[in-house]
Order: structure tokens, then sequence, then C-alpha cells
């Protein structure tokens, strides 16, 4: 149990608070600041239990996932993929022209995907009695937010989930050149011929690629040593093989120094920190992909004695509890794990401590990483820069060993495994075709306290990309059998003893 911050339970309004409703204004169990990924969920599962749930949404219920991030993202990448596999078709025996992109028109497709998602959320809500409002909520005190300045909305317990936003650098001129981010691509109508892109995260990449397949002529920039900084070096090493393979320029480790406009182009100057040269990408346009910062501004959190900042994000223990007891904070406003599927499991960890008052620990060991690229990324654990007094054991398989990959001739990619003496899984990172679904297996195990001997003795469908976690779990149990310990194990019950290897 932790010390004297317990989750504030339905009925104790928490530290500081009035401990009644305030005049003319209804208590609710769980006021909920923001419906987007993190905050919906929160929402629904209260309402399900029958707690009294008021969300206050600034804007549109979805969040920035299904209007800027994740769904319009996922709908350019499968229009870029599709023009690819087009111009590939050669190999396989299909001639076909080089695909004629109408730019307009796939980013047309692409808000209409976006548009079939809205409304869906608010229908939800709604079904399940959860009182939506919507207007911008500031604090007032720790039992009442006051939306739009006028309408007071009383609480016993509170989450925020109000989201981040893209964050830019601080690079002379940059600014001033009104750069694209992931809020503003989606209304480009003319194809720009060239790009540049600031971040090599899975932003700048997935977008950054996409863009080059339909036909843009992409720079990257990263000032990190390598692409995807935080994956295993394999990963970013084999991606950006794959991207320069098709002419993508990637630069890293480099300083950008300003941004300025020429002729009607936008001039990113940077140095490369190796070699200390002086270099200049001319682009028609520039695409800022450099990380997030968190909405904490206008929620005056002064006045509930929270100190957070957009950059550090809104601080929070374990039990997602901010320095007021009665009120949680989850999602990207947190500062870190900055995917929807980590806001869900954050939105039913602050369920269960905010509203059904039980203490629940967040838990990130199996909370998976995925950047959709070709050759996608995924991972979980760790798989590279492990401690050695763990004793783990990397095991690997290329994807030219895998016979689903050879039949489709898609080769590029490997999956990795880190796993303890007795088969403890640590980590996993994947790159190739279906990284993200074969990744599953692993979260699942780890999860569920699954071992890799229990996977090798677990059938995987012929011939799948699945495969792959069958591959590694049987390269674990081969060092077991050269280790002696199967051999002895099976001398010991059946008396049995291995002909020795020719
Ligand atoms: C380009 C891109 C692609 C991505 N793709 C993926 C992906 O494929 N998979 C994945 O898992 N993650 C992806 N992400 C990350 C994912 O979008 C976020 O992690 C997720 O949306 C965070 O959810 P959230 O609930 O914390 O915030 P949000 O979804 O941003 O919701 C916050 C909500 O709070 C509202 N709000 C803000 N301030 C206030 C206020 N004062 N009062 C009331 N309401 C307020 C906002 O209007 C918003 O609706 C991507 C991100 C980017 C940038
Ligand atoms: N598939 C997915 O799940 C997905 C896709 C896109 C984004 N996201 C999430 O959304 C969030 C935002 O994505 P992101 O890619 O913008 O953030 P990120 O933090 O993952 O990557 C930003 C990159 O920009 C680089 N950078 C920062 N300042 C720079 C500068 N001045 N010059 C050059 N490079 C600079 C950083 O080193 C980093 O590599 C992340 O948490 C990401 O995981 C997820």
């Amino acid at each position: 149990m932790r010390g004297g911050r317990g989750p504030g339970r339905p009925g104790s309004a928490g530290r500081g608070s009035t401990g009644a409703g305030r005049a003319g204004a209804s208590m609710y169990d769980l006021v909920v600041i923001g419906g987007g990924s993190g905050g919906l969920n929160v929402a629904g599962a209260a309402a399900a239990v029958g707690a009294k749930v008021a969300l206050i949404e600034a804007d549109r219920l979805g969040g920035e996932c299904t209007f800027t991030a994740c769904v319009p993202s996922k709908a350019l990448l499968h229009a870029a993929d599709l023009a690819h596999r087009i111009r590939s078709a050669d190999r396989f025996g299909i001639a076909v022209a080089p695909p004629e992109i109408d730019f307009s028109r796939v980013m047309g497709r692409v808000r209409s995907v976006v548009e079939s998602f809205a409304g869906s959320d608010v229908e939800a809500m709604r079904s399940r009695g959860v009182e939506v409002r919507y207007g911008r909520a500031a604090f007032e005190a720790y039992d009442s937010v006051v939306v739009d300045g006028s309408a007071r909305v009383n609480g016993r317990s509170f989450v925020i989930a109000t989201g981040s936003r893209p964050a830019l650098p601080p690079i002379e001129g940059l600014e001033a050149a009104s750069p694209l981010t992931n809020e503003t691509i989606w209304s480009l109508e003319t194809r720009p011929d060239s790009m540049a892109v600031i971040g090599a995260g899975a932003a700048g990449l997935e977008l950054g690629q996409a863009m080059a397949r339909l036909g843009v002529a992409v720079t990257i920039l990263e000032s990190a040593p390598r692409i995807l900084p935080g994956e295993d070096p394999e990963a970013s090493d084999q991606l950006r093989a794959a991207l320069e393979a098709e002419g993508i320029q990637v630069f890293t480790d480099v300083e950008i120094t300003r941004v300025e406009p020429r002729d009607g182009m936008k001039v990113v100057r940077f140095v490369d920190r190796r070699s200390g040269e002086e270099m200049e990408a001319v682009r028609d346009a520039l695409l800022v992909a450099a990380g997030r910062r968190a909405n904490v501004d206008g929620l005056n959190l002064e006045a509930v004695g929270i100190e957070a900042d957009p950059d550090r994000g809104i601080p929070v223990d374990e039990y997602l509890q901010t320095r007021a007891r009665n009120i949680y904070a989850i999602g990207d406003v947190i500062g870190h794990h900055q995917w929807t599927h980590a806001a869900e499991r954050e939105a039913a960890v602050a369920f269960v401590n905010a509203v059904l008052g039980i203490p629940r620990k967040i838990d990130y060991t199996a909370i998976p990483r995925a950047s959709y690229t070709d050759p996608e990324v995924a991972s979980v654990g760790r798989t590279a820069g492990l401690d050695p007094a763990e004793g783990a054991r990397i095991f690997r398989v290329a994807y030219e060993d895998l016979d689903r990959a050879r039949i489709e001739g898609r080769t590029i990619g490997f999956a990795k495994v880190a796993a303890t003496p007795s088969g403890k899984i640590l980590g996993a990172t994947i790159v190739g075709d279906h990284a993200a679904l074969v990744l599953q297996e692993f979260v699942v195990a780890m999860e569920q306290g699954l071992r890799l001997p229990q996977l090798v003795n677990t059938v995987h469908p012929y011939p799948t990309h699945a495969g792959l976690a069958r591959a590694l779990a049987t390269q674990f149990a081969a060092t077991r059998l050269e280790s002696g310990m199967t051999r002895a194990a099976l001398r010991l019950v059946y008396g049995y003893s291995p002909r020795p290897s020719p």
C-alpha cells in the first residue's frame, strides 16, 4: 500500500475538498477532462459501473488519434503502400504502368476516413449515460472545474486527459516558416515536390515515407545519432537502409541551426555534428515531427497544487495520481508512453483507483511500441542495452529464413527476443512485415507470465509470419538442450540417452 495518499474513493472528495457540492450544480462521481483515447475509456468504464460521469471536451470527441494522428496517418500509409506495391508488381510478373498519384483524391480519402470515425464516440458516450459537455475546463478548487469560464462542474474525482500537441523545437526562423505538423498536414490539397522532415521518430518516419511513396522528394533530419533512437540499434539501421533504398535522404546527428525562406522555398540549414560540415535542405514544404508538448495550459492547475509544464507534463505517481489525491492524469498529458494503447491502459488503471477505490499500480513492462513504416518496427521491453547481471540471451531470426517471407519475396527484417535462462521474456523487437501483429504473441506472453518453452509448445499455423515467434522459442529450446538440462531431465524421467550427433 502506498502511504497516506490512497486513491480518493467515490464519496471522498479528497485533499482540500469542500466535501460538498456547490450551490446550483450537481456532484459527479467522476469528471473527465478531455475526450480523446484516454478520457473516452475512463469515462466509459466509470459509467458502465453506474458512476455519474461528466466528460468535458474542448473540441470534438475522439481526440488526436482519431482526427490528426493514428487514423489519418494509417490511411495515408495505406495509399502510399498501394502505390509502392504497384511499382513493384513487375517482379511478380504483373506488368502495370507506374501509378499516377492524384494527391488531392488521396488526401480527400484520408479525410473521409477520419470523418467516418467522427460522431461514433458521441453516440458511445451518450448510450452509456456519460454527460458530455463542450468547452475548455479549468480547475477552480479540488472539487470543481469551470467550463469556458462560466459553467461550474462539481466532482468527487477528476481525471485529466487533455493530451498533447506538436512541439516546435527552438530553431531560429522555424515558427515564422509556418511548418506543417500532424495537425495541419491533412489539409494539403496539392502535392509538394519536395519536403524536409524534422524528427525521425515514428511520426516523422511514417509521414516521411508515405509522402515519398506518393512522389515527394523527402529529406529527413534527426538530431540523435540514429533514427528511432529509442529502439534497438539494429532496427534503426535496417529501417534506415530500407528508406534510403527508396530514395529518401536521411541525415542523423545533425543540429538544425536555422530555417529561412528563399525564392518561395523553405531552406533548412544544419550542421553535421560528426564532420562539422554545414549543409542545407531546400524544400517546398517542411514538416515538424519532433516530439510533443503536454496540454496543461489553461487548466489552472495552481488552484489544486499541481505543478506542471508543457515539457514535463503532469507528474503522477504509479497510481496515476497527481499531488491532489482526488485528481488523476492519463495519456499524453503525463509526458511519456504517448500511444493510444498506453492511454487506454492508463484509463483502466485510473478507473480502478479513482472510481472503484481499489489501489492499482500502472505497469508499463508489456506496453508495445510500433512504427508503421515499411519495414514495420515493433517492440516491447528491451533487446539491447540489457544488464548482464540479468543473464539474458538474445535469440534472432532473419526474415530471409522465414518461409512466408521467402514465398512473398519480402525478406527484409528480423525478429529478436531477449530472455532469461529460464525463458522469461525481457523484450522483443521485430522489423519487417506484420511486425506489430507477430509482436503481440510476446506481449501476451509477458502480460500473462508465459515463457519461451510455452511458446515452442504452441502450434503456429504454417506458413505465417507468426512462425517467427516459434522459431525464436525453438532456438531457446535448443540452447537448453545444448546446456544439457533437457538431456539430464530425459535421462532422469525416461532413462533416455540421446545418440551422440554424428
Ligand atoms: C502522427 C501521429 C501518429 C500517431 N499514430 C499512432 C498510432 O498509430 N498508434 C498509437 O497507439 N498512437 C499513435 N499516436 C499517438 C496517439 O495519437 C496519442 O498517444 C493519443 O492520441 C493520446 O491520447 P490522449 O487521450 O492522451 O489525448 P488526445 O487524444 O489528444 O485527447 C485530448 C483531448 O483533450 C481535449 N482538451 C485539451 N484541453 C482541454 C481542456 N482544457 N478542456 C477540455 N478538453 C480539453 C482535446 O481537445 C482532445 O480532444 C500518434 C501520434 C501522432 C502525432
Ligand atoms: N505508430 C505509432 O504508434 C506512432 C506514430 C506516430 C507517433 N506516435 C507517437 O506520437 C508521439 C510523437 O511522435 P514524434 O515522432 O513526433 O515524437 P518522438 O519523440 O517519438 O520523435 C521525435 C524525434 O525528433 C527528434 N528531434 C527533436 N528535436 C529535434 C531537432 N531540433 N532537430 C532534429 N530532430 C529533432 C528527436 O530526437 C526524436 O527522434 C510519440 O510519442 C510517438 O510514439 C506513435
